[in-house]
């Protein structure tokens, strides 16, 4: 079965409303692909705006970030079940930022991940290694370490996309090739077959993220185990509407 390309945009913390309403726009205009599944991610406190300014039918809302548990004295955090009040179906966690500048543990990532699903909402998981893990030759073991910790939980993967994420390849413009890219898509894919089953392996989205732009995403589209990106800094500009037809 064919797996449905998939482009989220991380906004990260950037943006005020003048921003958001040029990104908006484009996405407004020309991001209502019927091949492609299209998710961007506002800082929090945009969420409800993008959400209520999205014309476009294709393009979902997802939040950067939420907590491990429904509500309660958790102060600055998020909910899934506030995100499902305000009708948002999809969060990004453990994207390198949250693990390695806010020191989030597997054992958090995986509580978080299976809160999220049991709340309903579907959850892109971040894993990779950084520059000095794969230098050591680790890549495979911390990437497989990351999986575990959600494998071990027995999770609905049919509402799980995994985004394979080099940390040396965020934000610096040193994007993977596409076949240091495809090598650990590949890893990836076995790895689900071994601990989850083959079905689970055939048909989860891996998407690549880490420096994606519209000049170097058509040839990692290329790749039989690329189905897609998580763009940060790119998914601000309209070039974001290239990386979403990265396939056409
Ligand atoms: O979530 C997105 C990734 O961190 C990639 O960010 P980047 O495209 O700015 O390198």
């Amino acid at each position: 079965m064919a797996r449905r390309f998939f482009v989220g945009g991380n906004w990260k913390m950037n943006g005020d409303f003048a921003s958001v309403d040029g990104i908006v726009a484009f996405l407004n205009q020309s991001c209502d692909s019927k091949a492609v599944d299209v998710v961007v991610a506002p800082p929090a406190p945009y969420l409800a705006y993008v959400k209520e300014k999205l014309k476009c039918g294709g393009v979902q809302v997802a939040a950067q970030n939420s907590y491990k548990v429904a509500k309660g004295a958790f102060t600055g955090e998020i909910s899934p079940a506030m995100l499902r009040d305000l009708g948002i179906n999809w969060v990004i966690l453990g994207h390198s930022e949250r693990r390695h500048v806010f020191g989030e543990s597997d054992a958090l990532i995986a509580d978080k991940t299976v809160h999220a699903l049991e709340s309903g909402v579907n959850v892109v998981f971040c894993i990779g290694e950084k520059l000095e893990e794969r230098e050591a030759g680790q890549t495979k073991e911390v990437n497989f370490r990351q999986l575990q910790s959600v494998v071990d939980r027995n999770i609905d993967w049919s509402r799980v996309v995994i985004a394979y994420e080099p940390v040396w390849a965020i934000g610096t413009g040193k994007t993977a090739s596409p076949e240091q890219a495809q090598e650990v898509h590949e890893w990836i894919r076995q790895f689900l077959q071994d601990k989850v089953g083959l079905d689970v392996a055939a048909t989860t989205r891996i998407i690549y993220g880490g420096s994606v732009t519209a000049d170097n995403c058509v040839e990692l589209a290329k790749k039989p185990d690329i189905d897609g990106f998580l763009v940060g800094g790119a998914s601000l500009k309209p070039d974001f509407v290239k990386i979403v037809n990265a396939r056409d």
